[in-house]
């Protein structure tokens, strides 16, 4: 990791920008912090990597925003839970929270669409959100970083339907859907979406040329029925609502695929003290978690003569390699008054969709007191992810 230099310069708002700049080669990741003596209204910016960045609203406490409600309120609190962060809210009514192992941190609750919002304008650092609403109110904006991108709930896609019946019953992709004859500049394709960027864009980039959007919050699946719309642009998940209002999905007609995500504020990862360690603390919480969810420890005694007999037994069957070659260890006895090594006891871990194979395999080369515990947490030594968002930052 690249050192930050900070340097404090004072100086009157008339001399800020044309020398400065220019001055900090790019590649020495210097941050630059300038205090304006009376003048309240001027923000302090930074250097960092050679760009000029504006310090976000001034204050101490680093802020995560939760979703307040919708189906991935719930979702979300489950999640910290699982990574231990209680997330401690006084009353339901009340949109700020707090989580005691981590200090300085506050939760606030907001609607997934403001939460993006916030980041981007500052008023949030961090946020747990699907990665539709990322894509739909951060529209592009480099600001939003994607810190742990498959929170593994919320899975969802956001993707064209169309009816089933009528004069769209043999079409059957995008392409045949841009084909139909129907849609002219006096009689457009009408869809209906609560996707007001990122419909326009899709259809745009696929070469749909007479298109009309109107939107709508929700309940869109039933417009195409009322004669309001041909088309509608909205999330999947099971398939059900489509299915009950006779709409199908169509081939290429896939915007995105979604599920929650952990997001970041680059400027305050960048700027505000805290953020950065703060993020990196709940990266490894989840990857911990998520990296256990579904796997199991098992443990077994084996007979033989050496612990590299007992690991070659072990290795020869394929479901029980573990996550890094099986663990063994002696389990010492005494024998005519000598003390010695006769049982092995083995520790690997296994998914649960192979749990039962590997205890049959165990037990074929002679495993005995077979222990099987689900795991909590894996810490690897470092996460991908965390590598990732440094290098994203140039650090
Ligand atoms: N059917 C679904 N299955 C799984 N995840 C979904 C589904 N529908 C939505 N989601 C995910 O949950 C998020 C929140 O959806 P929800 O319907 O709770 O709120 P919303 O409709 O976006 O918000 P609001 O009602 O405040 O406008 C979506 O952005 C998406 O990531
Ligand atoms: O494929 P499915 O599993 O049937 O899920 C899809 C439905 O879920 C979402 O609506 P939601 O239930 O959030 O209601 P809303 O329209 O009020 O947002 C989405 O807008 C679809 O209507
Ligand atoms: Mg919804």
């Amino acid at each position: 990791m690249s050192v930050v230099q900070t340097i404090f310069l004072q100086f009157f708002p008339a001399s800020i920008s044309p020398s400065l700049p220019s001055s900090i080669p790019a590649s020495n990741n210097i941050s630059v912090k300038f205090a304006i003596p009376c003048c309240s209204l001027a923000s302090p910016v930074t250097v960092v990597n050679g760009n000029v960045e504006t310090m976000p609203t001034e204050r101490n406490e680093v802020r995560l925003g939760l979703p307040s409600k919708g189906r991935m309120a719930t979702d979300t609190l489950d999640l910290l839970k699982d990574c231990q962060l209680s997330v401690k809210q006084v009353n339901p009514r009340q949109y700020v929270a707090e989580i005691p192992q981590i200090s300085n941190l506050e939760v606030w609750f907001q609607r997934p669409k403001d939460i993006v919002r916030k980041l981007v304008s500052g008023d949030l650092d961090l946020g747990i959100v699907g990665l539709d609403t990322v894509s739909e109110y951060g529209q592009g904006n480099e600001d939003i970083i994607l810190v742990h991108e498959a929170l593994d709930f919320g899975d969802c896609r956001l993707s064209l339907a169309i009816p089933k019946y009528g004069i769209f019953e043999n079409v059957n992709s995008l392409q045949e859907l841009a084909q139909m004859p129907q849609w002219t500049p006096e009689r457009p394709l009408r869809v209906v979406t609560g996707f007001t960027y990122l419909a326009p864009k899709f259809m745009k980039d696929n070469g749909l040329k007479h298109v009309t959007f109107s939107s709508a919050d929700g309940a869109l699946e039933a417009a195409p029925a009322m004669g309001i719309a041909d088309a509608i642009v909205d999330l999947v998940s099971s398939g059900t609502t489509l299915k009950e209002n006779n709409l199908k999905e169509i081939e290429g007609g896939v915007i995105l695929e979604s599920q929650a995500a952990l997001v970041a504020s680059r400027k305050s990862l960048n700027l505000r003290k805290g953020v950065l360690d703060i993020t990196h603390e709940m990266l490894e919480r989840m990857e911990a978690h998520l990296r256990a969810v579904g796997q199991f420890t098992v443990t077994a005694n084996m007979r033989g003569s050496s612990a590299e007999e007992v690991a070659e037994l072990i290795l020869s069957q394929t479901s029980l390699s573990g996550l890094q070659g099986p663990t063994v260890s002696p389990v010492f006895g005494k024998r005519d008054g000598m003390v010695t090594a006769d049982y092995y006891a083995i520790v690997i871990c296994v998914p649960k969709k192979a749990l039962y194979k590997s205890v049959q395999q165990l037990r074929a080369i002679g495993g005995s007191g077979v222990l099987i515990s689900p795991l909590t947490y894996i810490f690897d030594e470092e996460t991908p992810r965390w590598r990732q968002l440094l290098s994203n930052l140039g650090l």
